[in-house]
């Protein structure tokens, strides 16, 4: 049995007096997808920014890979090589290709040579199927295809875990799909993945684990039956109840 590769205990953050989290647990297996939900505001975006230190944590402790993220000594620089990292906007920069993109990570991050780079930036790009799109620049692009770039960027230098935070709510309806086979074709190739994200067909087919959070804890978690299906937490049923209204 593979071990943990994520291990987050007792989180807090606090932006000034508001207290975003209040002691958030959290434990990756390897090869595992977790997937967060829960209200607007209740911390699941800064959870996940506090796993690959975005942001610092007031307290608790996180290791990656076995890797002590919050100790002084780390040099978080590689540590974070460890975490990809795919965000709601696509941060790519308009006057590089596809490839030059993916291997301009490959490069500044890993200190790859320009030959090496592009060689590993075709293949990540290959991965997410847009090989045929490399020499093209982000504007002729779609957005899905955008975001399957950054997905490439983060992928090319080889993560032991890949954190999503909301990676289609900025794409139009129709994009939503070639991104989200992507992600699954990531995570049947074996990729530990945390998801923050609002497509629930996704959770439910994909997910190996479900967590609800609301306040700034972690309410409940689960398969993602027994959190759609069975909800045992009040407050996990009024939100679950809210979101199938919502799709009704
Ligand atoms: N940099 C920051 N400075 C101050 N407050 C912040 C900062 N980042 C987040 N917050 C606050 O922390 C709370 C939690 O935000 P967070 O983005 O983690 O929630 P979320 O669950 O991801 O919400 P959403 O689903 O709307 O993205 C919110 O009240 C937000 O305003």
């Amino acid at each position: 049995m593979p071990g943990p590769i994520l291990e987050a205990r007792g989180l807090h953050k606090h932006f000034g007096h508001l207290h975003v989290l209040k002691g958030v647990d959290l434990l990756v297996q390897e090869r595992e997808l977790v997937f967060v939900i829960g209200p607007s505001g209740s911390g699941k975006s800064t959870l996940l920014r506090c796993l690959n230190r975005l942001e610092e944590p007031s307290a608790g402790s996180i290791t990656v890979d076995g890797i002590d993220l919050l100790d002084r000594r780390t040099d978080i620089n590689k540590a974070r090589q460890r975490i990809g990292m795919v965000f709601q906007s696509f941060n790519l920069y308009p006057h590089m290709t596809a490839l030059g993109n993916v291997a301009l990570a490959l490069r500044k991050v890993q200190g790859r040579g320009r030959a090496e780079a592009e060689a590993r930036a075709r293949e990540a790009l290959d991965r997410v199927h847009l090989a045929d799109r490399a020499g093209h620049y982000p504007g002729q692009l779609s957005g899905g295809q955008q975001q399957r770039v950054a997905i490439a960027r983060a992928i090319a230098l080889e993560p032991r875990v890949m954190l999503f935070d909301e990676p289609t709510s900025a794409l139009d309806p129709e994009l939503v799909g070639g991104v989200l086979a992507a992600m699954r074709e990531l995570r049947e190739s074996g990729m530990t993945m945390v998801v923050v994200s609002h497509e629930m067909g996704f959770a439910r087919a994909a997910a190996d684990r479900v967590i609800f959070m609301d306040g700034g804890r972690i309410v409940e978690q689960g398969p993602p039956a027994a959190i759609f299906g069975a909800p045992q937490e009040e407050r996990t049923r009024a939100f679950i109840g809210q979101i199938e209204r919502n799709h009704a």
